[in-house]
């Protein structure tokens, strides 16, 4: 018979999605410039812009696990990122809202990131892949995908220190976004985190979550890619 690999201990399996934030997109050089003060007022709009996209899509990449996924109880802790970004009605806080706040608060136009003019190709073709990956793949590896999520609160606390540091000129209105998600990405991602380790038991299944996550990190740092690009033709 032939020999299979036994899955993962917990702890190993833990460890091993946790390794991957080797890859993640907090050391990009296009951040590092964003962190360090050093991008020019046009980078920072496109920036924000290509990011719009990214923002607009989380509800429907999330809306696809919801549809792959069969368990109730999943279900109705994962809608409410659904809720959070997209906001219950039009009164109450949206993620969305917060970041066209901080377009406006950067002297950008509603209007000029809702038609996704500055959108590179790459960035639309990097975020598209996340959403059509989460439409066809089982839940779990969607579920897997989302736990970059895990390494971003360190870098949105340094982003928010950076915002108030180096660009005074993007008023404090436009900090709210990251404000507020510092806690709910923590508290997000412990969730996912769980129901990888819960749902992921077989060798298979651990193999295919661990490739999750790298194929989102490295669909993350081509984004970056495309916008440091920019940055450089237009320089
Ligand atoms: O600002 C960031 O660096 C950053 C990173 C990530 C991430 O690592 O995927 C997300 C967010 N922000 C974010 O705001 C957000 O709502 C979010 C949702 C997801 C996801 O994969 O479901 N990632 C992220």
């Amino acid at each position: 018979m032939e020999k299979t690999t036994p899955p993962r201990t917990r702890q190993e399996f833990e460890a091993a999605l946790e390794a991957l934030s080797a890859h993640y997109w907090d050391k990009h050089p296009f951040h590092s410039r964003l962190h360090t003060g050093a991008l020019t007022q046009d980078e920072m709009r496109r920036w924000i812009a290509n990011r719009w996209y990214y923002q607009k899509c989380l509800p429907q990449k999330d809306a696809a696990i919801l549809a792959n996924c069969p368990d109730v109880k999943v279900r109705r802790r994962w809608v409410e990122r659904i809720h959070y970004q997209d906001g219950r009605d039009d009164t109450g806080s949206s993620g969305l809202e917060e970041w066209l706040t901080l377009a406006t608060a950067a002297g950008m136009k509603r209007a000029d990131v809702l038609d996704e003019r500055l959108v590179l190709p790459g960035v639309r073709f990097a975020t598209d892949a996340y959403v059509h990956f989460a439409r066809v793949r089982p839940w779990t590896e969607a579920v897997a995908a989302s736990l970059t999520e895990l390494f971003s609160p360190e870098l949105m606390r340094t982003r928010l220190t950076a915002l108030r540091d180096h660009y005074p000129w993007i008023h404090s209105s436009g900090h709210r976004y990251f404000d507020r998600r510092i806690e709910a990405a923590s508290s997000d991602a412990t969730h996912a985190r769980e129901l990888v380790l819960e749902n992921c038991t077989t060798r298979e299944q651990q193999d295919a979550a661990l490739a999750a996550l790298e194929f989102k990190c490295g669909l993350l740092w081509s984004m970056l890619d495309a916008l440091d690009r920019a940055g450089h033709e237009e320089g």
